[in-house]
């Protein structure tokens, strides 16, 4: 198998102009089978643009996009493809589960479908209220409902958690982790690094219409450094540089600071004990994935490449 048919979606070199704004800017992205995967910036950075052009909704100025191996936007690309972009659009006094049959009508899948995607976006009780006595989540919720009529491999979310409250967010981030789970490819765009973290398998940071990142979130994040305390610490240092465990061991006041990969940790720590070092605290300091976009937004060059 090609490289290009392993992966579902396959951007390359995508860009799209307004006049001389520049939107998005030679994107390149690649998203697996089955991931979850992030497109994480700023407004105004180039997510929905992008997605848009994923969806054959935007012509790219310049640049390849292709869903599922055919190019983006095909018809059959977008009969497996499901979508919700900048917010669900329905008939306010129709209930929830009329809404839905209406656009399986117009879709051409069969009517017992929408009791089933009105089960999974857990709107099953409350699909006979009317669209405009439901809360911004369940709206947002119907939306993702709409896009999963069609069973599709592919689901594309643009913000799908913007404007919820945490309790909108979390059963919106819960059912993007249950869609991942059932097997389905999803992309979806977010401005919130914690969001992002909390339900992507890989990601991608677009700033000002360029991709600074794309990896999984651990890569990201980069090596766990963790704060040991351990007496004497002259020897401790000693023995973690003969070890060759650590990558890097530096004193911080009386401690020591050790950047380490996760699984290293309790190597590290018998290491210590088995050469006489007492080891009375060791702490881990994960690096959130906010430090790590503000520093790659800062600083593009030296973490893109
Ligand atoms: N139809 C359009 N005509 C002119 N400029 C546009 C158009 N669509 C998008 N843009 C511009 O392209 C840039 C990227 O916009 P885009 O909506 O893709 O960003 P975004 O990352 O999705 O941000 P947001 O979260 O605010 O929607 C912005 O500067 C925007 O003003």
């Amino acid at each position: 198998m090609t490289a290009a048919r392993e992966a579902v979606i396959e951007a390359r070199g995508l860009v799209k102009t307004y006049g001389p704004n520049v939107a998005v800017d030679h994107v390149d992205l690649t998203v697996r089978p089955g991931e979850v995967y992030g497109f994480l910036g700023p407004n105004g950075a180039g997510k929905t643009t992008t997605l848009r052009m994923l969806l054959g909704l935007v012509r790219p100025t310049s640049g390849t996009a292709t869903v599922l191996g055919v190019p983006a936007g095909s018809p059959s690309a977008l009969e497996r493809t499901g979508s919700m972009i900048e917010g669900p659009a329905f008939y306010p006094y129709l209930s929830g589960r009329d809404n839905l049959r209406f656009v399986a009508r117009l879709a051409g899948v069969p009517a017992g479908r929408v009791d089933e995607v009105l089960e999974t976006v857990h709107l099953a009780d409350r699909g006979g209220d009317t669209f405009a006595q439901y809360s911004l989540g369940m709206k947002q919720r119907l939306g993702v409902a709409a896009a999963l009529l069609k069973d599709p491999e592919v689901v594309v979310l643009d913000e799908p958690t913007n404007g919820l409250d945490p309790a909108g967010m979390r059963d919106m981030r819960a059912l993007v982790v249950e869609l991942g789970r059932q097997g389905r490819t999803v992309i979806l765009s977010s401005h919130l690094m914690g969001e992002v973290q909390e339900v992507c398998d890989r990601v991608a940071v677009i700033s000002n219409g360029r991709i600074v990142a794309e990896s999984t979130v651990e890569e990201l994040r980069g090596g766990t450094s963790l704060l040991v305390t351990a007496e004497p610490v002259e020897r401790a240092v000693d023995v973690l540089v003969a070890s060759g465990l650590p990558e890097s061991v530096r004193r911080d006041g009386p401690d020591l600071r050790i950047t380490a990969e996760p699984r290293d940790t309790a190597e590290i720590v018998r290491t210590l004990v088995t050469a006489g070092v007492d080891v009375t605290r060791v702490q881990r300091d994960e690096r959130q994935l906010e430090d790590v976009f503000f520093e790659i937004t800062d600083h593009p060059q030296g973490v893109a490449s």
